[in-house]
């Protein structure tokens, strides 16, 4: 049952005024008539309850279903100023031969503020995404210049700064398997812990999946949600932290109209609910454009124009470019951003700077008029639109807050438990997804069979001693194949996922890595066990337990080798190296264990026939079968001569009659514990690169 407003769990006490959930009319657009499509927007339909989100309390208006009396706890507005923000890239000429930089992003300045919708515009790589994720902290290597939050300096990957904000990347990266529901609480249970009750987690995600209009989808896998849902999903699962700061880079992209101006009306109520909400977009109708408080245009790394949406045109006017009639305000910029109309960039680039300069100098005027209490600030002499332009670094301390709600006594998950909440979402995700699961353990069976019958009841016979060791090479081989293969390219499926839930801080990287072994080697271990079961008893091999047991631990410790190999390979390189690499790794060690004898390798390579865990492991189930004081195999009556009766004799032959099972196991296991810490280690890189 949906919570009622009576019932939200906050008790919030705040003397910050929000403003009504309206938005922006379309008056300030000279060359959008009023009477055009922008007229609608400012009406108001009660929806009925045939409509998504039917409830007395729900609105229809422009395009966002309003939850009326829901409203997240309010956060201390945070304003963000930054100065003379350059970015820097590396890039290697090969003609040259050497390291050449570029400048992305020319000395930009600006501010996203509090309580406003800020739009990033311009042309495709003008550099709004680098903006956006240098902005969001996503980026800082190459990055000079200053950003502040609330007057205070930050680095440009400050920690602190991201329990602020959440980044939404343009890919929503959601958990396909997961119902909207079993997302939300998982997310949840992380980002606020186990300091709160599960009634008022409950009511929680009830507000907010209500609040974005998602309440009738709780049941619904994400994989079978609409564009515009599955964004509505990723604001839903970072607003639980409710933070007072929102990056999303093209919320918009791929979505029908319909749905762009759901999410953006959806944004813009967060914004007028105190939040500093940013975002990237491409070419917005008229409509959803006067829906932004403020643009922030960039060109060719510079800025464009900054300010209020409204002053977007008369800006362009005063420097002599009128938009014509009937004509969308934000096509028109960006044709003038790109130099049609005959319109020279460079003046316009100037002009805005100039603009800036201006605005910023009288807002230092206006800051110390404030340090100096001076009551009543003469706005006059910049206007009140200039004022707004200021950002006050003393902002937050105008505002008085006395909250209390679930988000002041939340903590995030401590490791075990982020530990234990993957871990039954990665069990969660298997028992949706069992079809590949399936085909894993079923490929394991039809391989055992085939091989099986293939060298069916060799095991014991003294003249069937080269085809055995045949299917014990082809055994090894299949362990270490599937071992790898089917883990190769987890990181790389799951990589944008990993990102979006790791940046904004949803868990530790040593929980979610323990997570993902912990199911993958039990299936693993599972799967060996059924291809050695079948095919050891199909092949005749069994002859007492102690020897199955040892053929089947060099078996699940050769596959689990080859399985941390496979993490490594894939957390390490591209989807196209690693499955290329992957199976040439295999193969190149696979070469120390057949037929090759030690004495006979090349002195330059004898260091790989030491660290070769398929070896080691080929060498144990040889042993197991052929060693450990092995009775005389059985040799046909009617066979004058088995060479191989005495099976020490093929072990000789092989030069293996002396293998030291535990040392065999002592070297599988110290690769896969170094394959493992190398794996974590190329994803902290990865996942800390900025
Ligand atoms: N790490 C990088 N190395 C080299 N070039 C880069 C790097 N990051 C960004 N650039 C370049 O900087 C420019 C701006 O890129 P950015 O992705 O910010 O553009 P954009 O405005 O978001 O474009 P679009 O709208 O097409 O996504 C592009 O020319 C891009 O190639």
């Amino acid at each position: 049952m949906m919570a009622s407003p009576a019932t939200t769990t906050t008790t919030t006490k705040t003397t910050a005024t929000v403003g009504p959930t309206t938005t922006t009319g379309s008056s300030g657009f000279s060359c959008c008539p009023a009477n055009g499509e922008s007229s609608s927007i400012d009406d108001s339909i009660e929806l009925n309850d045939s409509q998504e989100g039917g409830n007395n309390n729900t609105v229809y208006h422009n395009g966002l279903l309003e939850k009326q009396d829901y409203h997240f706890p309010k956060r201390p507005p945070v304003d963000i100023v930054f100065r003379d923000i350059r970015y820097d890239v590396k890039r290697f000429n090969i003609s040259k031969a050497k390291f050449e930089s570029k400048e992305i992003l020319h000395g930009l300045n600006g501010s996203f503020k509090s309580g406003e919708l800020t739009a990033i515009m311009g042309p495709s790589g003008a550099g709004k995404s680098t903006l956006l994720n240098i902005m969001a902290g996503y980026v800082s290597a190459g990055v000079s210049g200053m950003v502040q939050v609330n007057g205070k300096s930050r680095s440009h990957n400050s920690e602190s700064f991201r329990k602020l904000s959440c980044y939404i990347q343009q890919h929503d990266a959601l958990r396909p398997w997961l119902t909207v529901t079993e997302a939300m609480t998982c997310a949840t249970h992380l980002k606020l812990g186990f300091g709160i009750g599960m009634e008022e987690k409950r009511k929680l995600i009830e507000k907010i999946l209500f609040m974005l209009g998602l309440e009738q989808k709780g049941n619904t896998p994400t994989m079978g949600l609409s564009g515009g849902q599955k964004k509505r999903l990723a604001i839903a699962l970072e607003m639980i932290s409710n933070p007072p700061i929102l990056f999303l880079d093209e919320p918009t992209t791929g979505l029908d109209s319909s749905s762009c101006t759901q999410c953006i009306s959806l944004l813009k109520r967060l914004a007028q609910d105190g939040r500093t909400i940013v975002c990237t977009i491409h070419t917005p109708s008229a409509l959803l454009f006067e829906m932004f408080d403020q643009l922030y245009t960039v060109v060719q790394g510079h800025c464009f124009y900054q300010g209020p949406t409204q002053e977007m045109l008369p800006f362009l006017g005063d420097l002599g470019y009128h938009c014509p009639g009937y004509h969308n305000p934000a096509d028109f910029m960006m044709e003038i951003a790109v130099g049609e109309y005959g319109a020279d960039v460079g003046k316009v680039i100037k002009a805005a700077l100039k603009k800036y300069y201006e605005i910023s100098s009288r807002c230092i005027d206006l800051e110390s008029e404030f340090d100096d209490n001076v009551k009543s600030i003469q706005t006059g002499s910049i206007g009140a639109k200039g004022m707004e332009m200021c950002t006050m670094s003393k902002n937050a301390n105008t505002i008085e807050y006395e909250e209390e709600d679930i988000f002041s006594k939340s903590k995030p998950a401590s490791l075990v438990m982020q530990f234990l909440l993957l871990f039954y979402r990665n069990l969660l995700m298997t028992r949706r997804n069992y079809f590949l699961l399936c085909c894993r353990i079923l490929a394991h069976a039809t391989v055992a069979t085939i091989f099986g019958y293939l060298y069916i009841g060799v095991g014991p016979n003294a003249n069937q001693v080269l085809a055995n060791y045949v299917y014990l090479y082809g055994s090894m081989l299949m362990m270490v194949y599937t071992g790898k293969m089917a883990v190769v390219l987890s990181f790389q499926i799951e990589m944008e996922s990993l990102m979006r839930e790791h940046f904004n801080r949803w868990y530790k990287l040593g929980p979610y890595f323990l997570s993902v072994l912990v199911l993958e080697i039990p299936v693993q271990i599972f799967c060996s066990l059924i291809y050695v079961v079948i095919s050891y008893h199909l092949t005749g091999n069994y002859v007492n337990f102690e020897r199955f047991c040892v053929f089947a631990l060099f078996c699940i410790a050769g596959s689990i080798c080859a399985q941390s190999w496979g993490f490594f390979v894939g957390a390490t390189l591209s989807v196209k190296l690693a499955v290329f690499i992957g199976p040439i790794l295999a193969v190149l060690f696979s070469v120390f264990g057949f037929c090759t004898r030690y004495v006979d390798i090349t002195p330059v390579f004898k260091w790989m026939w030491h660290i070769s865990y398929y070896r080691a492991s080929f060498h144990g189930i040889l042993n197991s079968v052929y060693g450990m004081n092995r009775e005389d195999l059985h040799c046909p009556e009617t066979q004058i001569y088995c060479h191989f009766k005495n099976p020490v004799l093929f072990q000789k032959d092989m030069d293996i009659e002396h293998v030291d099972m535990q040392s065999n196991l002592v070297l599988i296991t110290l690769i896969i514990v170094t394959m493992y810490i190398s794996t974590v280690f190329v994803l902290w890189y990865k996942l800390n690169k900025r």
